[in-house]
């Protein structure tokens, strides 16, 4: 999970909070905000370019009124036709520029880095809260620094080859507990990639679906949503506030914030305490916890960026496991959904291994259909479809707009993969659209086609640590489900199937609603290399 750091919920979402008394309190800072704001504007644009235009909004409250509750995305895209390559908002005196297009997008935070890479605060969730120390929300600095180098020594192409193996092995043992356990499938897929990253950051050997790790973490993200969506409240846009009585905002509110601290302690303080202690009694397995702490170790035992490394590895988990699982599950609905889909790919599959083995990363070269269902699985229902925000540390200015130093800019992935011009029809699963055939029927990759791998993991100094972490589990665990079995929609009484009916929890990472469906062997054959697999891996 990203977490829900997504931005542009940001107002109005009143439900979490004593409501009267803190928009009260919100709209006096707004207005205060909003004043100092102006003069400030007019201050640093010396030429007068001018913003990036968008819906006209309401004096003091700018756009917060017509910024929509849920699946922002779609409304941005609407605006988006009227306004182009970028849309200028204003709300409660920010300023949010909502990037449209992928040039747009590489033009500020790739090819300007340099200025566009840092992150907005959200004091509530960091100073209040406690959950300060991710790197994915920390601001552009030192701190952010350490950290990205700390896990670009572990998550780059290379060294993510290292983790083939666990990715493999974990990608065969849910295969072979769905053939017992079909209707638990999400939870499977939940338990099995947190294994995979509490092995990589920790050593640590997850084996069962209520693993108190993962529980705590679990727990942890949820305490996280319990205080609203980060930025919404006063406090956010105001820290003052933060010195009143907790109790003005509502009787849970204290209690919320208790909770928040003991998640941020849980998921970042906890595992890297016993981590730590099994290290230092030779017990613990090679970790990316364990190397960084021998990495970091003076002459005399002390241990250098302590904070830093226990940081880097809690945010493997938090960032890494909800987004991969939610893209595995949506492979899964895109398979009850398109049966054909799934029917050429193991086509594919058994002409290359006939049945004699399961598949590994050797082949992933000779399976274009299956990299094409990993693009479209991510472009098809984008699972972070506005990313994380990134905020500008300078005035700039870009095709005769002005970008006010602290605007916060969001990356519309979502509307760039349902572009119709690049992507017809674009509601449809259709792998295809990235694949060319020769003159004899051979498959290759289209490279003349926008890859959604270039959108769904942001930009810039910003891009996702994990991706070729989340690629490489993603396609071990399509072509190994795929080999094995049929996936298939449940039947009803009158033997017709139960299609999943394609709504998704929508959020700064979007899951499907839970669906059901059937795992069923393709043939005893490809079990019993099932079967093989699963047995040398236990008693490896
Ligand atoms: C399908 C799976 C995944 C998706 C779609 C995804 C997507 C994203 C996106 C959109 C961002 C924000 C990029 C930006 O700000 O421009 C991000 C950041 C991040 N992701 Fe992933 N991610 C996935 C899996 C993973 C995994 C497996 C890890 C494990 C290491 C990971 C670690 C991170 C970290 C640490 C950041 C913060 C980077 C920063 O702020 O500098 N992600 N991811």
């Amino acid at each position: 999970m990203i977490m829900n750091f997504s931005s542009t919920e940001f107002i109005f979402n009143t439900k979490d909070y004593s409501v009267s008394m803190t928009w009260l309190v919100g709209l006096i800072v707004a207005t205060l905000v909003y004043q100092r704001h102006s003069k400030s504007q007019q201050k640093l644009n010396p030429k007068n370019l001018p913003y990036p235009k968008g819906p006209t909004g309401l004096p003091y409250l700018g756009n917060a009124l017509q910024m929509p509750p849920t699946d922002q995305w779609i409304t941005f895209a609407e605006w988006a036709e009227e306004f182009g390559s970028m849309t200028g908002l204003r709300v409660l005196g920010k300023n949010i520029v909502i990037l449209n297009t992928f040039d747009a997008a590489m033009d500020l935070l790739h090819k300007r880095g340099a200025i566009y890479s840092s992150r907005p605060a959200f004091p509530l969730l960091q100073q209040f809260g406690g959950w300060d120390f991710l790197v994915s929300t920390a601001p552009y600095g030192e701190y952010f620094l350490t950290q990205r180098r700390m896990l670009h020594q572990y998550f780059n192409p290379s060294a993510t080859r290292k983790y083939y193996d666990i990715v493999t092995s974990h990608a065969r043992s849910l295969a072979y507990d769905l053939l017992e356990r079909g209707e638990r499938v999400k939870s499977l897929n939940r338990m099995y990639v947190g294994a995979t990253v509490m092995l990589i950051a920790y050593g640590y050997e997850v084996t069962d679906e209520n693993d108190v790790w993962i529980n705590n973490a679990k727990e942890a993200m949820l305490g996280a949503t319990k205080i609203g969506t980060p930025g919404a409240h006063p406090i956010d846009i105001f820290p003052i506030l933060g010195k009143l009585p907790y109790r003005i905002w509502g009787k849970d509110f204290g209690r919320n914030i208790e909770a928040l601290k003991k998640g941020a302690h849980d998921v970042c303080v906890k595992p890297y305490a016993a981590t730590k202690e099994r290290i230092l009694r030779g017990e613990a397995m090679p970790s990316i916890m364990s190397r960084l702490i021998e990495e970091n170790t003076a002459p005399d035992g002390t241990i250098g960026h302590e904070k830093e490394i226990s940081a880097a590895t809690s945010v493997i988990y938090i960032a890494g496991a909800d987004t991969t699982v939610s893209t595995i599950d949506t492979f899964i609905v895109a398979m009850l959904t398109y049966p054909e889909i799934q029917k050429r790919a193991q086509k594919d599959l058994d002409n290359l291994l006939h049945g004699e083995r399961l598949p590994t990363f050797e082949d992933r070269d000779q399976l274009p259909f299956l990299s094409a269902i990993v693009k479209e699985t991510l472009r098809w229902k984008p699972v972070a479809p506005l990313g994380i925000p990134h905020t500008s540390i300078e005035d700039d200015t870009y095709n005769g707009f002005f970008l006010p130093k602290d605007t916060m800019f969001l990356v519309n992935a979502w509307g760039v993969c349902y572009d119709s011009a690049t992507y017809p029809k674009p509601d449809e699963f259709n792998p295809w659209r990235f694949l060319k055939e020769d003159d004899v029927g051979e498959l290759s990759l289209r490279s003349d086609i926008r890859d959604p791998e270039d959108v769904i993991f942001g930009f810039g100094r910003r891009l996702c640590v994990g991706r070729d972490l989340a690629l490489a589990t993603l396609w071990i665990t399509i072509a190994t489900l795929l080999s094995v079995y049929d996936i298939c929609a449940p039947l009803d009484d009158q033997g017709r199937d139960i299609k999943p009916d394609l709504e998704y929890v929508t959020g700064t990472v979007s899951h499907p609603k839970p669906f059901r469906c059937r795992f069923v062997p393709r043939s005893p054959r490809k079990l019993s290399k099932l079967r093989e697999a699963k047995v040398a891996h236990d008693h490896a």
